[in-house]
């Protein structure tokens, strides 16, 4: 039987992990020597190869599992597309400046962040247990830090509401809590000005000439959905589809100062599902239906709270909490990816968006908040952008980003029918005559009947926009009743938009997987699943003598054979130490040659979190090996197969 691990006997130390995080190489800061920029990272190589892994699965769980077309669309885009998607106006947040220094702050950061504090504050002087604080948090939030002073209750509910309710202010809302809280910046201590929004796309120039603005974009999604009509085609004209495109985005964050959950580049993994308006029903919804979930919906937060209720997605569509079959679909499809990778269940909420927080278009929106040392962070966002999109890009171009179906049935329906006699309508009203029959033509039914009743009288009147008056005669128009047979069915599809943030996902997950040994809290362990892990297999010659090269080498050779992706530590430290080194990187398993292996050809596989070691010959060790790290059984499993090993090589 495999042995127990207590990966709870220490509290979870950020610092700690920031400091392996940055030892190892999983990432750093971007033009450290030239002092780096605030929101921008180089992933290093064990870092490369999670997201690169974790990027696998994603393609695996989605593009593949679902038959998505994949897409790779530019990053630079030309203004225009910006300007009609809404982006030029409104991809902004809302920023104050510290009216001493000048200072900029995220204003929406800055009410979160004094408020919390206060609250802890408040904590502390009822002498309740607050979370501990590490060396870390302290230094980086010693501006935030609050005294500890015992406010009123009135004043922590209404924090706390304020708190709960914090996505759905607007900007001068936001300047107004600053105002009526005295809401200052943590660091100075000086007061903030009026909130100012600050459009977050890069602007940049397309050519020599400077005539052609284009922005980085900050999303993938406008590339799909420019492309609609050929992803279509590509789809035999069937929907519903979904477009997917894994790529980099850019923002320029007003204060980016959370490591990678916040930066100003970063890499997305955005789906696009196109679906009939009129029938949001999913064929494989009966999959997911029983997956339990933690929601936090809408009007739990509009009335001050962040309670959170545990619902199937089947209940959940049913009464009516979230919109429809397909958008519950996507909400389960991504839980179940987030936890194939590691992600702590218990630690992973879907919050619905409020009222004001929400798109104006979108129908309904769910963010997948992962619960890390600095709160719970959005790290995918799930939202039905109802025919928004592709409705501006139509009207827009006048390239229509449609859905042409044939019907089985022609629908044949009577309504009336404007007839126009075009040489009287030309002659009577000149240039205003494409005006007038634009008029006529977009009314509805029954104003097209009063037209009809005043033309039987002899004449109809019309009128502008801009308040001006026609009249019509029956020498230039006539109503007729006609019926019409309609044989295509044309409609603009509605959207549900996935969209991952990678570096959020990859950031938390390390999180989650973070702990130290019991004996000895400085031996930190990454207990990132076989899936994603850097490495799968670390093999272990029990020192560089040249006796040990052709096991080492047929080894790796096999296991390269087998698809399974390792690597040879050989340097000249203790077997301990570089196991030590290798759980710090997540590597699951280890192989340990030594001199019974040259003698008896057996091999010890060694597994991360228990350190437990069995035996077995190494061709066993390699297949059970392999088929742990293809998740097709588990170490109690592999317990059954290999005995355990007691050597003297253990590492401890
Ligand atoms: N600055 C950023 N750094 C890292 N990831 C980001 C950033 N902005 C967005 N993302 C990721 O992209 C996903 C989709 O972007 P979306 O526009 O929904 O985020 P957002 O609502 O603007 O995020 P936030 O409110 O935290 O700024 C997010 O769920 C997140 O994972």
């Amino acid at each position: 039987m495999p042995s127990t691990v207590n990966k709870t006997a220490h509290a979870f130390d950020k610092v700690r992990l920031d400091a392996l995080l940055n030892r190892r190489f999983f990432y750093a800061p971007a033009f450290e020597i030239y002092g780096g920029v605030a929101g921008l990272y180089d992933y290093g190589p064990p870092g490369s190869s999670l997201q690169a892994n974790i990027i696998a699965e994603w393609r695996k769980h989605f593009i593949i599992e679902e038959h998505m077309l994949e897409l790779d669309t530019t990053i630079m885009t030309p203004a225009p597309v910006f300007e009609t998607s809404g982006h030029v106006a409104r991809f902004a947040d809302w920023m104050v400046k510290d009216t001493k220094t000048g200072d900029v702050l995220r204003a929406d950061h800055l009410v979160k962040n004094v408020l919390e504090a206060r609250l802890a504050g408040d904590k502390e002087a009822r002498g309740l247990a607050a979370a501990p604080v590490t060396d870390d948090k302290k230094k980086k939030k010693k501006g935030a830090k609050a005294a500890a002073v015992q406010l009123s209750d009135e004043v922590v509910k209404e924090y706390e509401t304020i708190l709960a309710q914090l996505d759905n202010f607007s900007g001068p809302e936001l300047g107004e809590l600053c105002r009526k809280h005295k809401l200052t910046n943590p660091d100075t201590g000086n007061e903030v000005g009026e909130p100012q929004q600050f459009n977050l796309m890069f602007l940049s120039s397309i050519g020599p000439t400077g005539q052609h603005p284009g922005y980085l974009r900050p999303e993938t999604a406008q590339g799909h959905f420019l492309n609609f009509s050929r992803l279509l085609e590509f789809n035999n004209g069937k929907v519903p589809f979904a477009s997917a495109q894994i790529g980099r985005s850019f923002r320029n964050e007003i204060s980016p100062r959370a490591g990678l959950l916040r930066v100003r580049e970063f890499t997305m993994a955005e789906i696009e599902h196109y679906v009939d308006p009129e029938d949001k029903r999913h064929e494989r919804f009966h999959e997911v239906r029983d997956v339990v979930l933690i929601l936090l919906d809408r009007h739990v937060q509009e009335a001050g709270s962040s309670t959170t209720t545990r619902l199937t997605v089947g209940e959940a569509v049913k009464k009516g909490v979230i919109a429809n079959e397909t958008l519950g679909y996507f909400i389960a499809r991504i839980y179940l990816f987030l936890l194939k990778i590691g992600i702590n269940p218990e630690r992973l909420r879907f919050r619905q968006h409020m009222g004001n927080e929400m798109a104006h278009y979108a129908t309904d929106c769910w963010d997948a908040e992962i619960h890390n040392a600095t709160g719970w962070t959005e790290c995918v966002g799930c939202a039905d952008r109802a025919a928004y999109d592709l409705s501006v890009h139509t009207a827009k171009t006048g390239h229509p980003l449609v859905v042409r179906q044939a019907l089985k049935e022609p629908i044949i329906t009577e309504k009336e029918v404007s007839e126009w006699n075009k040489k009287n309508l030309g002659k009577t009203f000149k240039q205003d005559a494409a005006l007038i029959q634009s008029l006529v033509e977009s009314m509805d039914e029954p104003e097209l009947l009063r037209i009809k009743g005043e033309l039987a009288q002899g004449a109809a009147i019309i009128k502008s926009e801009d308040g001006r008056e026609f009249q019509l005669t029956p020498d230039v128009l006539t109503v007729e009743r006609k019926t019409i047979k309609q044989s295509i069915r044309e409609y603009t599809p509605n959207v549900i938009e996935p969209s991952f943030g990678l570096g959020r996902i990859l950031y938390t997950l390390l999180e989650h997987s973070f702990w130290s040994r019991e004996q000895d809290v400085e031996r930190g362990v990454l207990s990132l699943p076989p899936l994603v892990a850097p490495t799968k297999v670390l093999i272990v010659p029990l020192s560089a003598r040249d006796e040990f090269n052709p096991l080492v080498q047929e080894v790796s050779s096999k296991l390269r054979k087998a698809g399974v992706f390792s690597r040879v530590d050989d340097s000249n430290t203790s077997i301990g130490k570089r196991y030590a080194r290798n759980d710090e990187l997540g590597t699951p398993f280890g192989l340990t040659l030594d001199f019974a292996s040259v003698q008896n050809r057996t091999m010890t596989l060694r597994e991360r979190d228990t350190m437990d070691q069995r035996i077995g010959s190494i061709d066993d060790v390699i297949t059970t090996v392999t088929e742990l790290v293809f998740g097709n059984i588990d170490w109690a499993q592999a317990c059954t197969r290999l005995p355990a090993y007691d050597g003297v090589q253990a590492i401890d």
